[in-house]
């Protein structure tokens, strides 16, 4: 499996740091604002890999934290009149409803910024005690020219950056690109203690603190949005290479690209987006992820309504092809002699399985890995249309394969749960036992009473089609 790495700039061979278990971070929301499709896309996309690495064994170990203290954070907190932990609360409660509904697995650990200002601390005293920080006159500065490896992640060249900074007032930094690790205490502003006075944990520090606290020293991947590359997750690189001592810190950085709104990024700062929980009210979760892994993962996403539709009508043919397999599975019987159909079927839906595991393998191509599904879902109607015995067993086996891209792609949650299993197959079976009553009072020309079986079933959403091959019910 092969993954596109923004430290190398390179497609790499996916090789775990464990032999069991991959360990993964994605930088989490600044909770001041509810969540939108953005967000939507990154942790749907995280999500997606999260689970092929579960398909291909791996136990996924992921930490998702939360920007807990923040300006935008406080500001907003001083406008709306409470305390900004009131205002992180409510945001970060209705995220992880987001992230529910959407299906997305949960992480094994959300830390916040808040909960961790102890770590923190003794992080900045390590990067202090190592020479790569120092105290200015508003806060501890992390050094950058120090850090040989600085602009490795985005080959940004500080000399040509340092012209767009600002003239600094702050006569006490070293240089304008030096960033702050801890903010000294200003009036109305949460503060803690700290060995230099009261203040804040800066942004950056808190992914490498809890990175590490959760995950260890060194781990295998470290993911968020493509906006974060720089400066954040330089400056992650910077703080946390110099506090391990050990290179790499992270062996594969994954960005993803934006969902773009009126050809810019949908952003909570610019005003452009569609929330996610009205989304949520409006289409049904598999379409919102449909049209998200629609595309590749490191490409720009425009929103449109018009992409949702055709997602929702993607999904639907997929609905459509699993109920029919589901019917005609029930009346068809293992074949003990196959004819060139059963056999050119097998093989044409062989192939485009593997062809979608090459498709995930290539950096997560869901895009291509999708046309496989869709193939796979053409090429099984035909049979079914043209087999006049088609043989459960090939169905039986697309219908695993379509388990699988449930899994996988966290879609088609009715076939996958259990316990919709369970109900449906007592539905089933009680279903069949109405379809047999109403073949023996066929038989004895009761057609009355057989019509409203039919009829009350229809009521209820179940068509009954009789055929040459027996009565076959559907879900309508
Ligand atoms: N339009 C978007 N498309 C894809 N990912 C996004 C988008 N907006 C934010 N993200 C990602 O979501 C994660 C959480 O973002 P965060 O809450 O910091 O949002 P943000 O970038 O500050 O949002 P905003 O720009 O809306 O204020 C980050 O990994 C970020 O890169
Ligand atoms: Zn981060």
């Amino acid at each position: 499996m092969k993954i596109y790495n923004t430290l190398t700039k390179k497609k790499e061979e996916f090789n775990s740091i464990d032999e069991h278990e991959v360990k993964m971070y994605v930088c989490g929301p600044t909770v001041y604002d509810y969540a939108h499709l953005g967000h939507g896309r990154t942790y749907v996309v995280f999500d997606t890999i999260r689970r092929y690495l579960e398909h291909k064994n791996y136990i996924v170990k992921l930490v998702i934290n939360f920007t807990d203290i923040d300006d935008k954070i406080i500001k907003r907190a001083n406008e709306e009149n409470i305390p900004p932990t009131e205002l992180a609360d409510k945001f970060i409660k209705s995220f992880l409803e987001d992230m529910e509904k959407l299906n997305i697995k949960p992480a094994y650990v959300y830390p916040r910024v808040s909960e961790h200002i102890k770590d923190i601390i003794r992080f900045i005293e390590v990067l202090i005690k190592k020479g790569y920080a120092y105290v200015a006159d508003d806060g501890i500065y992390f050094d950058v020219r120090k850090f040989k490896d600085y602009g490795k992640l985005s080959n940004i060249n500080l000399d040509e950056i340092r012209t767009g900074y600002r003239i600094e007032t702050n006569l006490t930094k070293r240089n304008p690109e030096d960033f702050a690790l801890w903010k000294f205490a200003k009036p109305n502003e949460p503060k803690w203690d700290s060995p230099w006075g009261e203040g804040r944990p800066a942004w950056h520090i808190e992914c490498s603190a809890m990175g590490i606290k959760y995950l260890g020293e060194q781990f295998d991947i470290h993911g968020g949005g493509n906006d974060l590359i720089f400066p954040h997750h330089e400056n992650e690189i910077a703080q946390s290479e110099v506090y391990t001592d050990k290179k790499p810190w992270v062996k594969y950085w994954i960005h993803t690209g934006f969902v773009m709104m009126d050809k810019e990024k949908m952003s909570k700062s610019l005003g452009n987006f569609v929330e996610l929980k009205d989304l949520l009210d409006k289409y049904d979760f598999e379409v919102i992820r449909l049209f998200l892994l629609q595309r590749h993962y490191r490409s720009p996403l425009d929103y449109s309504e018009e992409g949702l539709l055709d997602a929702k009508i993607s999904l639907e043919k997929l609905y459509n092809t699993l109920k029919n397999i589901d019917a005609i599975c029930r009346n068809s019987h293992v074949k003990h002699k196959l004819n060139e159909i059963d056999i050119k079927t097998y093989e044409t839906i062989k192939n485009a399985w593997i062809n979608f595991y090459n498709a995930m393998d290539d950096d997560f191509n869901t895009p291509e890995a999708l046309k496989y599904v869709f193939e796979v879902s053409s090429v099984i109607n035909k049979y079914m249309n043209e087999s006049n015995n088609p043989n459960k067993s090939l169905l039986i086996m697309t219908n695993e394969f379509f388990k699988m891209i449930g899994e996988i792609f966290g879609i088609f949650h009715n076939i996958i749960n259990n316990k919709n299993n369970e109900d449906k197959n007592m539905e089933g079976h009680l279903i069949d036992i109405l379809i047999n009553i109403r073949a023996k009072l066929k038989e004895e020309k009761n057609y009355k009473l057989a019509d409203e079986i039919r009829s009350e079933l229809k009521n209820i959403g179940i068509q009954l089609e009789d055929s040459p091959k027996g009565t076959i019910w559907k879900k309508l």
